[in-house]
């Protein structure tokens, strides 16, 4: 892999915990554990897993929009969690965030201009024509007609708002844009759409995704390598087709019989037992044991590291690497 862009080092995101003034202990939530990945240049890495997993947490780390209780998160060569609180500009500078609810994410009481240009003139210092030619570029990149500009939010259709929402986002000129369910509020015809603009918007800014998407099917289309998340942890991460065509984990496995496939009956609605465990008392060993078809006694006990090589798998049952 060429030198990464994101490096992901060990990090984990507790929320809650410490002591009321009586020392008696608070409840802690670990949203994300020991998390450590890589993202190269260029590359759309997905992040999947159910709600709750710890997905989103992971991704607003990732611009600053929180920051870890433990490990280090670099963009580039600089520490990101010390830049962001340095300097937060800078860090918005290099990594922007989409959010899933389009229409939600746009304040409704400023036209697409002044959305526009809040971040032209904070982030980049244009001001004058030099703001103008940019919100200009920004509309025709989005294929948005300039028109648009003194209109509101709510005068848009979901898909209008979200070419929107990734014009704010693409304002700065960042290197990392991190998609947090981009258009699964979408309709589906409107997805394609979406989904294609961002394709071509990467390959002709140079863009690198973080993708973080429960639709399998969205996941297979646009990314390069996925991560699957469980319970806060990554628990497989490799190439979308190995992925895909040969997981290793059986929580991915899961995942994707879970996809509804017409004449197929879904294998994993049968589970009674599909809750996440209570992330207030995570169990010992395993997390994901309970619903697993190869659990073994040491599963209640010790806890799977991920493996090694191209396609890591943290489960003491999964099949070697093929
Ligand atoms: N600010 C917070 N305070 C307390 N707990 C939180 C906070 N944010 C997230 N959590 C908890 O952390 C865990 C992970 O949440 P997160 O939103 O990252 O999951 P997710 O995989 O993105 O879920 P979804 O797909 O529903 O957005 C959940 O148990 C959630 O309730």
């Amino acid at each position: 892999m060429a030198e990464p862009l994101v490096r992901i080092d060990g990090v984990s995101r507790v929320f809650g915990g410490g002591h009321t003034l009586l020392r008696r202990p608070l409840p802690a939530v670990h949203a994300v554990q020991d998390v450590s990945l890589d993202v190269a240049p260029g590359e759309t890495l997905g992040i999947v897993g159910e709600s709750g997993c710890g997905k989103s947490t992971l991704a607003r780390m990732l611009v600053g929009l929180d920051g870890p209780t433990r490990g280090a998160i670099r963009l580039g060569d600089t520490d990101l969690v010390a830049e962001g609180r340095r300097d937060p500009a800078a860090l918005a500078r290099r990594a922007q965030y989409v959010f899933q609810d389009p229409i939600a994410s746009l304040n409704p009481r400023k036209t697409i201009r002044a959305i526009l240009e809040a971040p032209l003139g904070f982030l980049c210092g244009l001001r004058g024509a030099d703001r103008e030619a940019r919100l200009q570029e920004l509309m025709a990149q989005v294929n948005l007609a300039p028109e648009f500009l003194d209109r509101y939010p709510h005068e848009f259709s979901g898909g209008q708002a979200q070419r929107i929402g990734i014009a704010r986002a693409l304002a700065p000129d960042p290197a990392l844009v991190v998609l947090d369910e981009p258009v699964s509020a979408l309709d589906v015809s409107v997805q394609a759409q979406v989904l294609n603009l961002l394709d071509e918007l990467k390959a002709r800014l140079g863009l690198t995704y973080l993708f973080i998407s429960h639709d399998l099917s969205v996941v297979e289309t646009v990314c390069d390598r996925v991560a699957v998340m469980y319970f806060g942890r990554v628990v497989e991460i490799g190439p979308v087709r190995d992925i895909f065509a040969r997981p290793r984990h059986p929580y991915t496995r899961l995942l994707l019989d879970s996809v509804p496939v017409p004449g197929r009956k879904p294998g994993v609605t049968e589970d009674a037992n599909t809750e996440l465990p209570d992330p207030y008392d995570p169990p010992p060993g395993c997390a994901f044991r309970a619903r697993c078809p190869l659990a073994v006694a040491r599963c209640g006990t010790d806890r799977p590291e991920l493996d090694a090589g191209p396609h890591p798998v943290a489960c003491w049952e999964a099949p070697p690497p093929q």
